[in-house]
């Protein structure tokens, strides 16, 4: 079997439109223009460009991206001032602070990274990592849902795969990745209704036995792991529905670099029977749900006001 490609690059371009039109109504009833706010700390190269692809997303929905450069010199207590400033500022609709936080920031100390994120106003946090929003979501009444995971969703909804009853295998615990992702697919009623929704999951990580064969199991597997192509094309059962969220940066062999995911592709598509690429994948569906999220963010605030 050659598996079906789903292009996370077409997808998200929809879902940008859809938001670019419910943009312009949100303006035109008088609302404000939504405006989200990337912080970035350091000089981390892959942080650098997934900035700027979203700064160039928000361009073309018609979001005010504005993106705050700080020196890796930057102080904990500076860094959390600059998010409590934008807490306050009324022309902020979404906050975003890149990760990682560079390792040797605060003076070489490093960052207390959860009380940055704790600080963002939960309505203005469209990431979704605020303590307030992940419990929501928990609860199954989100606020605001995480980019990656949602677009995810989005996907199989616009693509028909239902993953209801289905054995789903989510690889990776990260809060931003694997366990909001797995969360998602056991509601009882998920944000794209019951097809998306009422899957029976089970989530792996480094200390997982078997996981070759746990995977070979999946009827979906979702890799969040950070490890280039370490699914190979014998951990895929047959017919499976393969997410590769990993975004990998690896020498090309020409000197250069090339982006591969944490599933090898070429393997995997053999015995999938349908597959995300990386690039063009789930990335460009992580941007478009954090446009949706800044849109929601805009509309809560002004509502409220
Ligand atoms: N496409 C997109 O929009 C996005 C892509 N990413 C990418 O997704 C990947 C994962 O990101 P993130 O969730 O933040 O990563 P983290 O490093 O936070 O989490 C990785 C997870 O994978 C597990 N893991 C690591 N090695 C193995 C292994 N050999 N076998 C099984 N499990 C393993 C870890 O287990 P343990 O908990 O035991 O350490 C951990 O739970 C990265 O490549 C990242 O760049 C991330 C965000 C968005
Ligand atoms: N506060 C915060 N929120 C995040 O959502 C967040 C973060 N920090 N830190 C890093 C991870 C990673 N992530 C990506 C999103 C899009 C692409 C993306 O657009 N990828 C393109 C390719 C980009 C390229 O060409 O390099 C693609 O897959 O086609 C990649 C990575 C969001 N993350």
């Amino acid at each position: 079997m050659t598996a079906k490609l789903l292009d996370g690059k077409r997808i998200a371009a929809e879902i940008r439109d859809e938001v670019a039109e419910q943009v312009r109504q949100f303006v035109q009833a008088g609302g404000p223009t939504p405006c989200l706010v990337a912080v970035l700390v350091g000089e981390d190269p892959a942080s650098q460009v997934y900035v700027r692809n979203k700064s160039r997303a928000c361009e073309k929905s018609g979001i005010e991206g504005r993106t705050m450069r700080l020196p890796a010199s930057t102080t904990q207590d500076e860094l959390v001032d600059v998010v409590r400033g934008l807490n306050q500022d009324d022309s902020v609709h979404g906050i975003l602070v890149q990760l990682p936080l560079p390792a040797d920031g605060n003076g070489g100390s490093g960052f207390d990274e959860r009380s940055i994120l704790d600080t963002v106003d939960p309505r203005k946090d469209v990431d979704a990592f605020s303590p307030v929003n992940v419990g929501l979501l928990m609860q199954g009444r989100p606020r605001f849902l995480p980019c990656t995971p949602h677009g995810i969703v989005q996907m199989l909804h616009r693509e028909k795969i239902s993953v209801a009853g289905k054995h789903v295998v989510v690889i990776g615990r990260s809060d931003i990745v694997g366990k909001p992702m797995a969360m998602m697919l056991a509601q009882r009623d998920g944000s794209c209704g019951r097809d998306v929704a009422n899957a029976t999951v089970t989530i792996a990580h480094s200390r997982t036995a078997n996981l070759a064969q746990l995977c070979r199991g999946a009827d979906v597997l979702i890799a969040a792991v950070g490890v280039p192509e370490m699914i190979s094309g014998d951990m895929v059962g047959d017919g499976a529905v393969v997410i590769d969220v990993g975004i990998n940066r690896v020498e090309d062999g020409q000197g250069g670099y090339k982006l591969v995911g944490d599933v090898n592709f070429e393997q995997a598509r053999g015995k999938a029977s349908a597959i995300t690429p990386v690039p063009g994948g789930v990335g460009p569906l992580t941007i478009a749900m954090l446009l949706h999220n800044t849109l929601l963010a805009a509309k809560g605030i002004h509502a409220k006001a």
